[in-house]
């Protein structure tokens, strides 16, 4: 008794217990300096989700609530039932599919579309729980599992791009460069170029400090105008949850089914992808298996689950925790720093007026630019796997859709391998996605 601080014995050998800290090799200080490293890295997420979400009509401050507890609720669990040093909250990728594709595209309201991504974390908890979930896994090419985290990737830099003025319509070829002479497109070219310089400096925590740079550029310029207050209560969740469970009736159409199969697959192939890159990075597999995946699956569905009914898009594992595993985080005790950083967090709502676009854009371009580095695993001296993998980076960006770039490569990708006699490298899964994406082009483009 009498001793409170972190190394007192007592705590010690509780964090000792839950973490197996010395078996990893690392220690407390450690891993809450890996813990402040990717919480500074991904922080973003709290003024970017509400910036994208309120685009498709939600209200911005529910938002901040429910990505905060959204991802408190991913690094606890992460923290306790997988003890990995991986944090989890809403995903960009899947923000901008329900944002640009289902709210603006589709014309789905949000209500559907978060009874949509309720429905589809249903599914992958249930996935979560069985073997099958390794089977699934592996179904999927591993090419074309990289052509879509660097699609989304292009995806999102693209919206970041437009958001801050530097790419615009053009009614001859699409889209021009944006004109130099507005004054708020600067802001952005400064973001970007103070993060892409930090990150280069290897900085942790560079998109974070870049954003707050850009920021007070904007204030001190007038850009921006002064928020009213730092700190306050975090903002009711009252407009927006338990919208996914009043709705739930609007999701048995044909256009929704598509939307649902299209968040499963980003959500459970993003988050396991991740996974698994983020455990090498760590040194934590064995035998080029994950130990406790099905566990971290677990963790991340269950804060979909709970987000979609506070009101937020699907969680994802964040590649953002590499950084923090580049300074020595090993175990829970890490996601737990990150849980914990972000319940501070909670009370800074304030400051979502003066992140505007032109501040959120610099993180999307930087992040879309982090997400496209999967390019490089791609088998791209093989045609029938280079070209449907290609067809589903390129095809994202240009149709404005996720859905459509991953239809593309599921419909090319049995074809191309059957005519370049890999037939038998083509198990049924595939040929059975295969009808599912053109039955799934056909509810989306041409019913309507
Ligand atoms: N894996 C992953 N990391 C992210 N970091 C920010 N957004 C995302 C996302 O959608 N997926």
């Amino acid at each position: 008794m009498g001793q409170s601080t972190n190394n007192s014995p007592a705590s010690t050998n509780i964090l000792e217990k839950w973490f197996h800290l010395s078996e990893q090799g690392t220690t407390i200080k450690r891993e809450l300096l890996a813990g402040l490293t990717t919480f500074v890295s991904m922080a973003y997420i709290l003024f970017v989700n509400p910036s994208v979400l309120g685009m498709a009509g939600m209200n911005k401050g529910a938002v901040f609530t429910a990505t905060a507890l959204s991802a408190i609720i991913g690094c606890l669990l992460m923290a306790f039932l997988a003890n990995y040093p991986i944090a989890i909250a809403p995903g960009l990728g899947d923000n901008a599919f329900f944002t640009y594709s289902v709210v603006l595209a589709m014309g789905i309201s949000w209500q559907t579309a978060m009874a949509g991504v309720f429905v589809a974390s249903v599914i992958f908890t249930i996935l979560s729980l069985m073997k099958v979930r390794e089977a699934v896994i592996n179904a999927i090419p591993h090419d074309l599992k990289l052509a879509i985290a660097a699609g989304i990737g292009l995806f999102i830099a693209f919206v970041g791009l437009q958001g801050g003025g530097l790419v615009v319509a053009s009614k001859s070829s699409l889209v021009q460069l944006g004109s130099l002479t507005v004054p708020t497109t600067w802001l952005t070219i400064f973001g970007v170029l103070a993060i892409a310089l930090l990150m280069a400096k290897r900085v942790p925590g560079s998109i974070f400090i870049g954003m707050i740079l850009t920021t007070l550029l904007g204030l001190f310029t007038g850009l921006i105008k002064m928020p009213a207050h730092i700190i306050s209560l975090a903002p009711s969740m009252k407009p927006t949850f338990g919208v996914a469970l009043t709705n739930l009736g609007k999701v048995n159409t044909p256009q929704m089914w598509a939307v649902v199969l299209i968040f499963l697959l980003v959500a459970f192939f993003d988050t396991a992808g991740t996974l698994v890159g983020l455990a090498q990075q760590a040194g934590l597999m064995k035998n080029d298996r994950m130990p406790r995946i099905g566990q971290a699956l677990m963790a991340d569905s269950i804060s979909m689950l709970s987000g979609s009914v506070m009101g937020t898009t699907p969680t994802a594992a964040y590649v953002e925790s590499s950084a923090g595993i580049a300074v020595g985080g090993r175990t829970g005790l890490t996601a737990l720093t990150v849980g914990v950083l972000f319940a501070f967090s909670l009370l800074f709502s304030p400051l979502l007026t003066v992140v505007t676009t032109q501040v959120t854009a610099p993180a999307l371009i930087i992040v879309g630019s982090l997400m496209a580095s999967s390019l490089a695993g791609i088998d791209w001296l093989h045609f029938e796997i280079a070209f449907p993998a290609f067809m589903v980076v390129a095809g994202m960006p240009l149709t404005y859709n996720i859905s459509y770039g991953i239809a593309f490569g599921f419909i090319l990708y049995p074809l191309t391998m059957t005519v370049a006699g890999r037939r038998k490298e083509i198990n049924w899964i595939m040929w059975t996605l295969l009808f599912v994406f053109i039955l799934m082009l056909y509810v989306l483009n041409v019913l309507p």
